[in-house]
């Protein structure tokens, strides 16, 4: 099986996007729809918690949440950004899931705390340096919890390379991978 760091996996992408011709909407609409199918396969009808960060990785969590509600799960979906921080194809999946019917709130203690299941798309392959702020104080506060996580691509805030994992990084119980597995889940 081919393993890649963070840089790897966007030279994929780009390739598919740019070489092949495939819409990164389109990559983004599958990767979420996989793992959505994964997570209704795997943990059933639980209160699930989606949390979504403003990059591609938010994304997938737009097309996660929408699939899930689709299905009757019972879903809170927090953003943490700003929503005009949203932008490109994650603003594009965005607009579809709330143009569905679908809601959202910025990003809160209390529905993290009472979900069964967190599903972390807040931070993927695009991570550059230290964990900022709000990010650290967040996963802080949901390593303290005792709900599931599953992360989607990568735990946020753990590098897809072999640099050392931050110390606030999120503890995920679960993850689901997208496209091929980075580098870090072996280090
Ligand atoms: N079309 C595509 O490019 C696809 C991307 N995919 C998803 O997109 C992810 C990569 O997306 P991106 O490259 O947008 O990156 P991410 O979504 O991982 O993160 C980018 C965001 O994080 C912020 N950020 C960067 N470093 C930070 C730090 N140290 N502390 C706090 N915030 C920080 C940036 O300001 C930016 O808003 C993958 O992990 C995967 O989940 C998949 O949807 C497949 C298709
Ligand atoms: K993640």
């Amino acid at each position: 099986m081919r393993v890649v760091a963070g840089e790897e996996m966007k030279a994929v992408d780009r390739y598919a996007i740019e070489e092949i011709g495939i819409d990164g909407r389109i990559l983004m609409e599958n990767a979420g729809r996989v793992a959505a199918k994964n997570i209704m396969k795997n943990f059933g009808r639980q209160k699930f918690c989606v949390l979504i960060g403003s990059g591609n990785n938010g994304g997938d969590g737009f097309v996660i949440a929408k699939v899930l509600q689709e299905n009757g799960y019972h879903v809170s979906v927090c953003v943490i950004p700003e929503r005009d921080k949203i932008k490109g194809d994650a603003e594009y999946h965005m607009n579809i899931y709330l143009n569905s019917g679908f809601s959202f709130t910025q990003y809160d203690q209390a529905p993290a705390e009472s979900a069964d299941i967190i599903v972390d798309t807040m931070l993927g392959t695009g991570i550059k340096g230290e964990i900022r702020s709000p990010y650290k104080e967040i996963f802080r506060e949901l390593n303290k919890m005792d709900n599931t996580i599953i992360s989607v691509d990568l735990p946020s805030g753990v590098p897809a390379d072999e640099s050392p994992v931050p110390e606030h990084a999120l503890q995920a119980d679960h993850t689901l991978i997208i496209g091929l597995p980075k580098l870090s889940y072996y280090t």
